[in-house]
């Protein structure tokens, strides 16, 4: 998924007006109204000083002449002038606060849309993840602050023109060395901002690197651990390696955009003050007034200020630009259109779980973690899956499951492949129970029934999956019950053991009557062997006639399945029932008699 962690780098200048303009559109269909004030208001504050500049020259020119009127009333207007500039400025605060939660809150939605929406093997990539999580970070703030940005520019820009037309009076240069002041700034500007760009997108990997050692710093799942083995100062180290190697870089930009920047401003001052002399000159001459004087003096005042602002305006377009790519490069990755499926008809006449001659790789990987897998589970039989760690076990239930489609081969299910089925149709068949099930920081009953879209469930189905998966003493000693709030991450929850919480995961699994495939991935891992022998049994004895697949190290509840296959490199190496397996004195037998010695 290299097209949400390293998107093609557009150059800067396209991909920041590309960026601006699906912004704005997207501002203006979350709130239309607090963009037009927010345009509204750049306006009226760019136009504002040329008019408070032409009425100070009013108010000078009526000193001089001793026109009290013209005075007073020119105070007037600068002050009326002076009081919208503070009126919209407080309005657009109130707009870009509007804008910003209206936009924010549409942009997670869609976040979180696109999330439900792509594959899951999307998660198993470090780039999509890393891509979701900026994403989701740059949502709130930084459409608004792009926006807000450009308007500040704008309204800088349009000062700028103001203190031109006002100056254009006394002599078209002057009003063209106004503008030109401001050239060499911009253009030095522009490729600075183009060049941090640059460092940051080519810095991707090691500000993730930096971003992770600080979480692992800082996770409550890491904090354990990093106590205990002692890898603080090692990974601080390491966060700071990276960080000074940033900080170098970073420097050293620094250093030559302040120079540059100096020169810039050089160059600025030089034509601002040529104007100003231009103007005293002629006023000494009494070719102007004191009052022309004055409005040159504000101008040029204004004109600095304005060319600071749309600096500033334009070095936080660039960074929230760079953002935003993030944002909108997740957005953009494409979600797979759901297949045709009323043309696939059964490919076989039977009932069941079929793989045929199933290989798969993961993405990104060269290494097949299936090869060649060959079997049939026929409707109502328990079929375990053993073998030795990375041996393929967890990835033949992904693949049944429909998480990852086979890279050869196919799985079969009730003769119909896989990638024909329709997803709701084929979940609703599957009630399943991974390794790393989830543990919701909500109340017991929405552990085992978090689907709000489904028919309510009564409780005494609820009571049905707590006693089928062991969890009912659990419950029953919460002073809660039901709905007792689990996990210590809100008020009021109670924490639960690794094995209590599976219990939980496994009644959610067991809610499922109607599912006929049951997947389970070390379900038990957590519970002791004794317990989870026990659970087996009574899971085959309750789920008479459904299909289940489970992955177990534990050869006390493994012996119990109707057959076992026996997982090797990718491949099935051996397959039977238990005493079979262990009267072929294989590789089952072998790890068999391993495990026993190991009770003995
Ligand atoms: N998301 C993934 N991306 C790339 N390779 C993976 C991924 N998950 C597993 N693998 C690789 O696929 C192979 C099979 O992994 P799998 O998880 O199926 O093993 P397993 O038999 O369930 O192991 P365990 O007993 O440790 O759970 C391993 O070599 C593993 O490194």
């Amino acid at each position: 998924m290299g097209t949400a962690s390293s998107p093609a780098p557009p150059s800067p200048g396209s991909a920041l007006r590309s960026r601006l303009v699906r912004t704005a559109a997207l501002a203006f269909r979350a709130s239309p109204f607090a963009l037009a004030v927010m345009v509204l208001a750049a306006l009226v504050a760019g136009a504002a000083p040329t008019g408070m500049a032409f009425y100070a020259r009013r108010v000078l020119d009526g000193v001089a002449r001793g026109d009290r009127r013209v005075v007073l009333a020119s105070i007037l207007v600068e002050a009326v002038l002076l009081f919208l500039t503070y009126l919209v400025g407080g309005l657009h605060q109130f707009a870009s606060a509007r804008l910003r939660l209206a936009l924010g809150f549409r942009l997670q939605r869609a976040i979180l849309e696109k999330a439900i929406g792509v594959p899951y093997a999307c998660f198993e990539d470090a780039g999509f993840y890393d891509a979701l999580t900026r994403a989701r970070r740059e949502a709130v703030s930084r459409p608004v602050a792009l926006l807000a940005g450009f308007f500040a520019m704008a309204q800088a820009l349009v000062v700028l023109a103001g203190s031109a037309v006002l100056l254009f009076q006394f002599s078209p240069l002057c009003a063209l060395a106004i503008l030109l002041a401001a050239l060499p700034s911009f253009l030095t500007e522009t490729r600075f901002a183009a060049a941090v760009f640059r460092l940051q997108n080519r810095r991707a990997t090691e500000a993730r690197e930096q971003a992770y050692f600080e979480q692992v710093l800082t996770r409550d799942d890491h904090a354990k651990e990093v106590r205990l083995f002692g890898t603080g100062p090692t990974f601080l180290a390491r966060a700071e390696r990276v960080f000074s190697l940033v900080f170098d870089e970073d420097q050293s930009l620094a250093r030559k955009r302040l120079l540059v920047g100096l020169g810039a401003d050089l160059v600025a001052l030089g034509l601002f003050y040529s104007v100003y002399v231009y103007v005293a000159l002629r006023a000494l001459a009494l070719e102007l007034t004191v009052g022309d004087l004055g409005l040159a003096l504000v101008t040029f005042k204004q004109g600095d200020g304005a060319l600071k602002q749309a600096l500033g305006g334009l070095r936080g377009l660039y960074m929230d630009q760079q953002y935003l790519g993030n944002l909108y490069g997740f957005l953009d990755l494409p979600v797979p259109p759901r297949k045709d499926l009323l043309l696939a008809a059964p490919a076989r006449d039977e009932k069941g779980l079929r793989f045929e001659n199933v290989g798969f790789t993961y993405p990104g990987s060269k290494r097949p973690a299936l090869a060649g897998v060959d079997f049939f589970l026929p409707p109502g039989k328990k079929l375990a899956l053993v073998g030795e760690n990375g041996s393929g076990k967890s990835t033949i239930l992904k693949l049944v499951a429909g998480l990852y489609e086979p890279t050869t081969g196919r799985v079969l299910l009730d003769g119909k492949d896989l990638a024909a089925w329709d997803p709701d149709a084929l979940r609703a068949r599957l009630a399943v129970v991974f390794q790393d099930f989830v543990r919701y920081q909500l109340t017991v009953r929405e552990n085992v029934a978090p689907r709000a879209d489904e028919a309510p469930v009564s409780d005494e189905r609820m009571a049905r999956a707590l006693a089928r998966s062991e969890a009912s003493p659990v419950v029953g000693r919460l002073a809660g019950g039901l709905e007792q709030r689990l996990g210590k991450w809100f008020p009021g929850g109670v924490e639960l053991s690794g094995g209590e919480w599976q219990k939980l995961a496994l009644a959610r699994a067991f809610l499922r009557e109607d599912a006929d495939l049951l997947l389970f991935d070390e379900p038990t891992a957590a519970i002791d062997p004794a317990a989870e022998a026990a659970l087996f049994e009574r899971v085959r004895a309750e789920t008479e006639g459904r299909m289940a697949l489970l992955v177990s190290h534990r050869f006390s509840t493994v012996r119990l399945a109707d057959e076992i296959l026996v997982m090797e490199g990718g491949r099935a190496i051996e397959r039977g029932d238990h005493e079979a397996l262990l009267a072929a004195k294989g590789r089952y037998a072998t790890l068999f008699h391993l495990q026993a010695s190991g009770y003995r």
